[in-house]
């Protein structure tokens, strides 16, 4: 594990829990992503990972060690980048990153090659205050793989970039992962950005994990609470005909049901067309992240 959380709590006050007895455990090589939605703890987790919050407890292990124990070792290894990224606006994107550069030790030529990696070859010697929000996402994004480290920490890294830019960060990211075999830690509130890219997703709720596992895991739970809903010429014909071994409901206009799998699928079309109702429209319908933090936080509570 290269990072690794046991009973990780913390409150700004005291009697208000934010982290409740969170157990991370971000594997060597993978892409975690941090799903949860605003406010569900993911930058306090971060910050508190980062050592940039108050934690007396030992409960925290990084590269296999122990966060406070081992500091200077520890964030030598690690680029971050939490919120919105810290620059110094009145300089270039350029002179940014030679502070960091001083700060850590490294050579002056991997400022370029750095430039390079995040598509800001073309605007180095602008001043960061004329760049746009997607560009001093870019740039906080160099400043942390500046050191080539181990571990990213990157808070929302996607927020405030276009479409175009969503791809771009993504596909670098992917391209670390695999051929500099970095670990990313990496938070979001959108479901389908981190499917794009993690091997592994924690979902946080309320400053409690409600789930932890691999990106097929999430797939087979998606898969558990997606919906199969279906239009026909006669709904209530087919509702008479289907119930109760199919359990179908109204669905506005037309009718749903828990999808099982792609046989359920076939047997109800075949079930409709033989009783001479006609299918309009056949389609699983996958939760949206809402509806799933709703349906898990339901369970938990059960
Ligand atoms: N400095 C602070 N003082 C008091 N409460 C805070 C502070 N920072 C965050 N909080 C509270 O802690 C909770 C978790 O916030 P946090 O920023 O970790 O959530 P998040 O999952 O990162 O959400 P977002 O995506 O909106 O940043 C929220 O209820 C927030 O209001």
């Amino acid at each position: 594990m290269i990072i690794q959380t046991q009973n990780l709590q913390f409150g700004f006050k005291k009697d208000q829990p934010i982290i409740k007895n969170l157990n991370l455990n971000v594997e060597k090589g993978s892409i975690y992503g941090f799903l949860g939605p605003n406010g569900a703890g993911k930058t306090t987790t971060m910050r508190l990972i980062l050592g940039l919050l108050p934690n007396p407890e030992n409960n925290i292990r990084i590269f296999g060690k122990t966060l406070s124990d081992n500091r200077l070792d520890i964030f030598s290894r690690i680029g971050s980048m939490i919120e919105i990224p810290s620059l110094y606006e009145h300089l270039t994107g350029w002179d940014n990153l030679e502070i960091t550069r001083r700060i850590k030790g490294v050579s002056k030529k991997r400022i370029d090659e750095t430039l390079e990696l995040v598509k800001l070859t073309h605007a180095a010697h602008k001043k960061v205050k004329a760049y746009s929000l997607g560009m001093k996402q870019r740039i906080g994004l160099a400043v942390a793989l500046l050191s080539e480290p181990e571990l990213l920490i990157l808070d929302e890294p996607t927020n405030g970039l276009d479409p175009n830019g969503m791809i771009e960060t993504r596909e670098l990211l992917i391209r670390l992962n695999k051929e500099a075999g970095t670990t990313i830690f990496l938070s979001s509130h959108l479901l389908s950005e981190v499917e794009k890219m993690a091997t592994h997703v924690g979902i946080i709720h309320k400053g409690s994990m409600l789930f932890q596992g691999t990106i097929q895991e999430l797939g087979t739970l998606k898969s558990r609470q997606a919906m199969l809903c279906f239009d026909t010429s006669n709904n209530l014909k087919a509702l008479e005909l289907l119930n109760p071994q199919f359990q179908v409901t109204l669905n506005g206009n037309g009718l749903k049901t828990s999808f099982q799998d792609r046989e359920q699928a076939a047997h109800i079309n075949r079930l409709l067309v033989q009783n001479e109702i006609d299918v309009y429209q056949l389609a699983v319908m996958d939760n949206d992240l809402e509806k799933l933090f709703l349906q898990i936080t339901e369970e938990s509570a059960v």
